[in-house]
């Protein structure tokens, strides 16, 4: 598939504060991304230099094929729904439709309108008259309605009730099937997203830790329970993330793929396997102990 974003060896300092370290990947076109990763690593810095609202420090950072600085072609390309998205205070819904009619080409208005009414908003309403779950609602309706080839909501949902989150799941899914484009999406809501995403990525402290299909990473990783000893001896010589005693038993994820010799021995054990969600493993690798992630990122 088209690589539409290419990011070689990036790096952003704020001052002395290194916030993105020697970051490579690249953004494939028609493919659903997670953004993941803790409060302050790093996800929304990295938006913002592939938007072009901050430069990098150093390194290279390429949208379709362009540096987007000051690049209209590009920048038009793009919608960028951020957390806590602001609009000028008198506007009102309708005139934040119509001003993202005229900077977004492929702007689809009926559709807009009955997003609008989905999410049961007040065309007429000024923006400093709507709740805080409206006006997260009014910019996942221009985020989806903007149909941009490249779609980044950044944590799009402050304020808004599972209900409403549900619906933008929904109708997300739904126009991506008959538009396909780019969607980054950053949350930290990972177990509700995770059917959603294609691919991972996850930063910590700065770096990319993991990138890799979403479909691989379900399976990489499991948790095994039972007597404590029996739990050791079933880990040894295996990566381990997390562990988590209590009484006489023990629970432990462990990375890797689980293979038939491995259920067999649980069986025989009075093992318990479970699988770890991707949020689990997101808070297994980033918690800051964890030496362990190189197995996943690599
Ligand atoms: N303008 C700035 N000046 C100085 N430091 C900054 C600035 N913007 C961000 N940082 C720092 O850079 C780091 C990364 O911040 P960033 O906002 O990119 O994190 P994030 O992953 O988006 O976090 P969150 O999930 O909380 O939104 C943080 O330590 C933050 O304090």
């Amino acid at each position: 598939m088209k690589k539409i974003i290419e990011v070689n060896q990036l790096e952003k300092a704020y001052g002395d504060f290194q916030a993105i370290k020697n970051m490579s990947f690249s953004i494939e076109e028609n493919k659903i991304y997670g953004l993941l990763g803790r409060n302050g690593a790093g996800k929304t810095t990295l938006m913002k230099m592939i938007t072009s609202q901050i430069f990098p420090s150093s390194g290279e950072l390429t949208v379709f094929g362009e540096d987007p600085f000051e690049n209209k072609k590009v920048l038009s390309s793009i919608c960028f729904i951020k957390e806590s998205q602001k609009y000028p205070k008198m506007f009102s819904v309708q005139d934040i439709l119509d001003v993202s009619k005229g900077l977004f080409p492929n702007w689809d208005h009926e559709y807009a309108l009955s997003l609008i009414n989905d999410f049961n908003l007040p065309l007429k309403k000024k923006v400093q008259k709507l709740s805080r779950g409206m006006l997260s609602a009014v910019g996942i309706v221009v985020g989806l309605a903007s149909r941009a080839p490249i779609t980044i909501f950044d944590e799009p949902y402050l304020g808004l009730d599972a209900v409403s989150r549900n619906l933008f799941y929904d109708r997300l899914m739904e126009d991506y099937g008959e538009n396909p484009r780019t969607i980054i999406l950053s949350t930290h809501l990972i177990d509700e997203v995770s059917n959603l995403l294609e691919h991972i990525l996850v930063i910590d402290n700065g770096q990319l830790i993991i990138n890799e299909d979403a479909e691989s990473l379900r399976g990489t990783a499991y948790t095994v329970t039972g007597s404590a000893a029996k739990v050791e001896a079933f880990i040894s010589g295996k990566e381990t993330v997390h562990r988590e005693p209590f009484g006489g038993l023990l629970s432990v994820t462990v990375i890797g793929k689980q293979n038939q010799l491995d259920r067999k021995h649980a069986i025989e054990n009075g093992l318990e396997i479970t699988p770890v969600s991707l949020q689990q493993l997101v808070v297994h690798l980033t918690k800051g102990n964890s030496d362990k992630r190189g197995a996943i990122a690599q």
